[in-house]
């Protein structure tokens, strides 16, 4: 039965690279220099599908694809059902804050109870931190870029990725609020899990054995 991992290009290929070889696992070509969407392996019974980092879950929980590996971010937006997300891979960490432009008092206008207007690709999860905070907020979605929302006037503050801190430094921005720790989940198809039980278990297996702590 032949196995399909649906998987983006970029960050999540390349860290998911020596994951992959602890499974026997070895892709035939580079994401990133092939225009192909369908990648064989060294393995006839593997093939690597090259999706976007947010359709990542669509893929599998369709079925389209039996395993997958999506940011804990893209997780929590898609709401995960139909996946089984037996682990942790911890690559492609970072964290997931709030950010305001440098001068702005964020902890001012909180207090202040005024409604922030907040942009975002990921709604469910600042939708989800204001409420618990009890802060009254306004969503923009946008798609990418979210760092220029505050400097134009489109938002108060920005609900983003951050990893070294270079991009919110680069356009005088600060974060202001730690929200989740992220990273990568490796996750399964529940109905393949059961019919592909023995082909995907040694993959879980070799996976788990090679995460790096
Ligand atoms: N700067 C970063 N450092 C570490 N991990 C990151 C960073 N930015 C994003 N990630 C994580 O890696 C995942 C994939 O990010 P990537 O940049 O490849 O896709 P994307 O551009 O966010 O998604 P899409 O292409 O679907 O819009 C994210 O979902 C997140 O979990
Ligand atoms: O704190 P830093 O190390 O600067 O990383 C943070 C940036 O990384 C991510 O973008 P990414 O590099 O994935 O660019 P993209 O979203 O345009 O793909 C995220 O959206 C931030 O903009």
């Amino acid at each position: 039965m032949t196995l399909t991992i649906a998987l983006s290009k970029g960050r999540i290929f390349e860290e998911t690279l020596p994951l992959l070889a602890a499974a026997g696992i070895e892709p035939a070509e580079a994401p990133e220099s092939s225009r192909k969407l369908i990648i064989g392996t060294n393995r006839p019974d593997v093939r690597l599908v090259i999706v976007r980092a947010s359709d990542v879950p669509t893929y599998v929980q369709y079925g389209a694809a039996d395993l997958g590996i999506a940011g804990r971010d893209v997780l929590i937006e898609h709401g995960g059902a139909g996946l089984y997300q037996p682990l942790d891979l911890n690559i492609a960490k970072c964290k997931m804050m709030v950010a305001v432009e440098n001068g702005f008092d964020y902890d001012a206008a909180v207090k202040h109870g005024a409604r922030l207007k907040i942009a975002t690709k990921y709604p469910q999860i600042a939708r989800e931190h204001f409420a618990a905070k009890g802060v009254h907020v306004d969503i923009i979605k946008l798609y990418g870029s979210m760092e220029l929302a505050p400097l134009v006037g489109l938002a108060d503050a920005i609900v983003d990725l951050v990893s070294t801190g270079s991009t919110l430094k680069a356009n005088n921005l600060l974060a202001v609020e730690h929200i989740i720790d992220i990273s990568s989940r490796l996750v399964v198809n529940q109905a393949a899990l059961k019919l592909k039980y023995d082909t995907i278990q040694p993959v879980l297996d070799a996976f788990a054995g090679a995460v790096s702590q």
